[in-house]
């Protein structure tokens, strides 16, 4: 695996507040990585710095091959960024907003627009003034724009923000599509978790300026939340406290939650199970995101 970003000892201070401190990480190529922490920690800040918009007060940055604080135009040339404000214009068509665009980043390929247009489920809406959308459609719009120039790298900063369920979950299965399809590199930066849930590859968590933890989440699972606790439904009526070697409670008539050391035990477990009556759900409980990131909170807060 190659990596597109690479962070190395970064801070910013802006006057004498310090906002990002020593910072350190690489973002790999092809990825989806999400940048998490609390309102404040510093995630719009570093989105700044790799664009080259602001300048860091000290360590190195490499986005694409370039450094942003010397070749800043050659970053924005190779990356799309959407952050909260869509920065459309209200008063023309969503055509003529991506054509006035097309022409401003120099994309030769009227194409473009259409295939965007069709990707973003915008075609019958592109003729309709952008101040007339719904939030959800002047995002899919802001996204369309962010991918005129088949950026190698996309930036965004809460996309997700001000949307319903049904329109985050459009915009994380839209997000997927064009990862798989331009293989391009994804950099989401978000305070609410469970939206990436089902998004990310990598995972990057701040607080106070600080990288708290990064990794996958099997691995930052495997390192934070220890034993599992499966949830199954099931007509199984044990006897005791324990199942071979597995402690369960009973949560209802028809669901045990069980205790395993390790997500390994699961199939073993519902084999047995199997052997002697039905299954017909099981789940993991306490294992979101969020959970994730409480733990590992807790711990490096020690
Ligand atoms: N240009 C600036 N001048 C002075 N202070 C700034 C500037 N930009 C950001 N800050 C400060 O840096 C800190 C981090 O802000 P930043 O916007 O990076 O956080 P964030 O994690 O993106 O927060 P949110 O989730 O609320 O968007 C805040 O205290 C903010 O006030």
């Amino acid at each position: 695996m190659t990596s597109f970003i690479n962070v190395k000892n970064i801070s910013k201070s802006f006057k004498d507040q310090k906002v990002l401190k020593k910072i350190s990480f690489s973002v790999e190529e092809g990825s989806i990585t999400g940048l998490l922490g609390p309102n404040g920690s510093g995630k719009t800040t570093m989105i700044r710095l790799l664009n080259g918009v602001i300048l860091p007060t000290d360590g190195e940055i490499v986005v694409g091959g370039f450094d942003p604080n010397k070749n800043g135009d050659e970053i924005r040339k190779i990356s799309g960024i959407v952050t909260e404000s869509t920065s459309l214009y209200h008063e023309m068509s969503a055509y003529d907003n991506l054509m006035f665009f097309s022409e401003l980043y120099g994309v030769k390929d009227d194409s473009r627009i259409d295939y965007l247009l069709e990707q973003f489920e915008m075609t019958e809406h592109k003729d309709k003034l952008v101040g007339t959308f719904s939030t959800g459609m002047k995002k899919r719009v802001a996204l369309a724009k962010a991918l005129l120039h088949r950026p190698k790298i996309l930036f965004l900063d809460e996309p997700t923000n001000g949307l319903d369920p049904e329109g985050i979950q459009m915009v994380i299965g839209y997000l997927k599509k064009i990862n798989k399809d331009e293989n391009i590199t994804i950099l989401i930066c978000t305070h609410v978790l469970h939206q990436l849930e089902t998004i990310c590859d990598h995972y990057l968590f701040i607080q106070n300026g600080m990288l708290l933890e990064s990794g996958n989440r099997r691995e930052l699972e495997e390192k934070y939340l220890g034993e599992i606790d499966l949830v199954v439904e099931t007509n199984l009526i044990p006897s005791g406290e324990v199942y071979h070697n597995f402690p369960y409670k009973r949560i209802d008539e028809s669901h045990l939650s069980f205790r395993l050391n390790s997500k390994k035990d699961v199939p073993s477990l519902l084999r047995l199970i199997l052997k002697e009556s039905d299954v017909f759900s099981s789940a993991f409980a306490n294992r979101d995101l969020e959970t994730l990131y409480f733990a590992i909170r807790g711990e490096q807060n020690e």
